[in-house]
């Protein structure tokens, strides 16, 4: 029965393209803050960071995150791993190490069985392993459709934090993952095809990249995930109050994305994240094709950091803010 399983048609939007849109998210959440709590919150609400941050002593801030969404792909390990990693990635985001962990699951139990979760589970339970974060417990619920997760606590030092409003003009852009996980997994969805490229990417932890960028001295960035390369570059342009130019010949993109593009996979939230940010978006010439990769919705996607990286590449560059917040060329 297991084998017969397709998880992704049980996902109404795939991964983080199922995320409610940016611009309604902010309406949403807007006027929740200000801090309420005792200790010193380093990184609140103000311009939706990757994780909540409070100061625990001078050295030591807590990083605390949570991150679930609908099946990526059919293969229910691939899922776990994917999701954990993608979660995860919130924490390294920050500058920050990840420390423990719990699981967040949704899980239609009259529909698909248990032995499925467990494989889920299984596979998120390997990944919290390999970035030595514990996974010691977890939160289950009968729902409609699965939705897997994880709520991560980190650690980060305050002199170490990665923000969002952290830019200076005239530092470069720096990509750790190449786009197109979105094109991809929208087209595993309707035809069955894999991309083992796509779940190596999906699959790796920004860990490694997180480090190099601590490193390097790096103090502004965040992952690019739910809302696309062009939607997280907004945010971080809106957040340091400068422009991010892009230079989109220099993007990097998995085999097989521009060509899923072109056969029509490209998932609502991709064409959303596009929407939003076209009113202070330049695209000089740019095409349509290269606009919807530019906004393709990222499950577990890299690093985007002001700065250079070991292993990065360089797409573009912060400048002081001009007419329009992006400029891609
Ligand atoms: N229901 C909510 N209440 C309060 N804040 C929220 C809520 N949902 C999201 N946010 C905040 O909005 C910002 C953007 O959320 P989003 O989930 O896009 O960030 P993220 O965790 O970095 O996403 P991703 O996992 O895709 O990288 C974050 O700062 C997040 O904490
Ligand atoms: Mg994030």
């Amino acid at each position: 029965m297991t084998d017969r399983v397709r998880l992704t048609e049980y996902a109404r939007g795939g991964g983080c393209a199922c995320k409610i849109p940016p611009g309604e998210l902010e309406a949403m959440v807007a006027g929740l803050g200000p801090a309420t709590g005792s200790a010193e919150l380093l990184v609140g609400l103000d311009h939706g960071d990757d994780a909540a941050v409070v100061r625990l002593d001078e050295r030591t801030g807590l990083v605390t995150t949570a991150d679930f969404f609908t099946p990526v792909v059919d293969d229910a390990y691939d899922w776990g791993r994917i999701a954990a990693a993608n979660a995860l990635s919130d924490v390294y985001a920050m500058g920050g190490t990840p420390l423990v962990a719990i699981n967040l699951l949704c899980w239609p139990r009259d529909v698909l069985p248990l032995e499925l979760a467990r494989e889920v589970l299984r596979g998120g339970q390997d990944v919290a392993r390999e970035a030595g974060c514990h996974l010691a417990g977890g939160h289950s619920v009968d729902d409609d459709g699965p939705k897997y997760g994880l709520a991560v606590t980190g650690l980060v030092r305050p002199d170490e934090l990665i923000t969002l409003d952290a830019g200076r003009a005239g530092l470069p852009l720096s990509l750790t993952k190449p786009l197109g996980v979105g094109v991809l997994n929208t087209r595993h969805k309707a035809t069955g095809e894999v991309s083992a490229e796509a779940v190596a990417s999906m699959t790796t932890l920004n860990r490694d990249a997180a480090r190099a960028a601590v490193a390097a001295g790096i103090r502004c960035g965040t992952d690019v995930t739910g809302f696309g390369l062009l939607g997280h570059a907004s945010k971080l342009a809106r957040a340091s109050g400068l422009t991010v130019a892009l230079d989109a010949t220099r993007v990097p993109y998995l085999p097989g994305a521009r060509a899923a593009v072109r056969d029509g996979h490209v998932s609502g939230g991709t064409r959303r994240n596009l929407d939003w940010v076209r009113p202070w978006t330049d695209f000089g010439s740019t095409g349509e094709a290269d606009r919807l990769l530019l906004a393709d919705a990222q499950t577990s996607g890299g690093l985007l950091v002001a700065g250079e990286v070991p292993g990065g590449t360089v797409i573009g560059e912060l400048l002081p803010r001009g007419a329009s917040m992006v400029v891609v060329r």
